[in-house]
C-alpha cells in the first residue's frame, strides 16, 4: 500500500490487491480445511487459532526450528506467484504456513522469528486489517493497513525486522498462507537439523 505521495506506508511493506481469484480463493480455504490444523501452542499456552506448517516448523512451545513435512504440490503454484510478487527466488521460501482463524481468533504482537526472512502473506476469507508498531521512546508509533480477501504482502527490511505486527480477533472466519525464507540464523539452525541447502 502506498500513501497519497506514492511511497510505502512502511519501507519493505509491499501489499497487492486480486492476487488470487474468487475461484482460487475457494478452492485454497478447501484445501486448508482439509490438512490437520492444530491450535497454535505458545509455551504452555494454546491459541485459539489453527496452524498447520510445512517445510520447517518452529515450536514456539520449546523455541526450536526443525523440518516439518514437505509442501504439497497444491502450493507450488502460488508460492511462485507470491515469489514474484516480493522478487525472491520460490526455492528459497521453504516454509509455508497455513493458518485458519476463527471467529475470536487473532494474532498478539510479535515479530516474527529471527530464523526467517522474507515473510510473504496472502490473505483468505474474512477481510483483516494489520496493525503495525514501533517503540518511539515510552510512546509507540502505530500504523494499520489493511488486508483485503485475496491481497498479498511482503514484509522485509525495517517492516519486517523494526516494527511489530498484530490482527485483532476476528468477527468471521479468515484463513492466510504465509511463505517464509529461512534467515542465515535459520540456514545455519537449519544446516545442523541436516536439512535445507
Ligand atoms: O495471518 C496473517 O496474515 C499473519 C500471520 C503472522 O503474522 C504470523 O504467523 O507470524
Ligand atoms: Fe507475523
Amino acid at each position: 500500500m502506498r500513501d497519497l505521495f506514492d511511497t510505502p506506508v512502511l519501507p519493505g511493506l509491499k501489499t497487492g490487491e486480486d492476487f488470487v481469484t474468487s475461484a482460487e480463493e475457494a478452492a485454497l480455504t478447501a484445501m486448508i480445511d482439509r490438512v490437520d490444523l492444530s491450535p497454535f501452542r505458545f509455551q504452555g499456552w494454546i491459541g485459539k487459532r489453527l496452524t498447520h506448517s510445512f517445510g520447517w516448523h518452529y515450536d514456539f512451545d520449546r523455541g526450536h526450528l526443525g523440518t516439518a513435512e514437505p509442501m504439497p504440490p497444491w502450493l507450488d503454484t502460488i508460492r511462485l506467484r507470491a515469489a514474484t510478487f516480493a522478487g525472491v527466488d520460490a526455492e528459497a521460501l521453504v516454509q509455508a504456513l497455513l493458518i485458519r482463524y476463527d471467529i475470536g481468533a487473532g494474532i498478539g504482537w510479535h515479530r516474527d522469528r529471527p530464523h526467517f526472512e522474507h515473510v510473504i502473506g496472502i490473505s483468505l476469507g474474512h477481510p483483516a486489517a494489520m496493525r503495525f508498531r514501533r517503540r518511539a521512546g515510552d510512546r509507540f508509533e502505530r500504523t494499520t493497513v489493511p488486508l483485503p480477501p485475496r491481497g498479498i504482502y511482503h514484509l522485509s527490511g525495517e517492516a519486517r525486522h523494526d516494527w511489530e505486527h498484530s490482527i485483532a480477533e476476528m468477527a468471521a472466519r479468515r484463513w492466510s498462507i504465509t511463505f517464509r525464507s529461512l534467515s542465515a540464523k535459520g540456514l545455519r539452525l537449519a544446516r545442523a537439523a541436516g536439512g535445507a541447502d
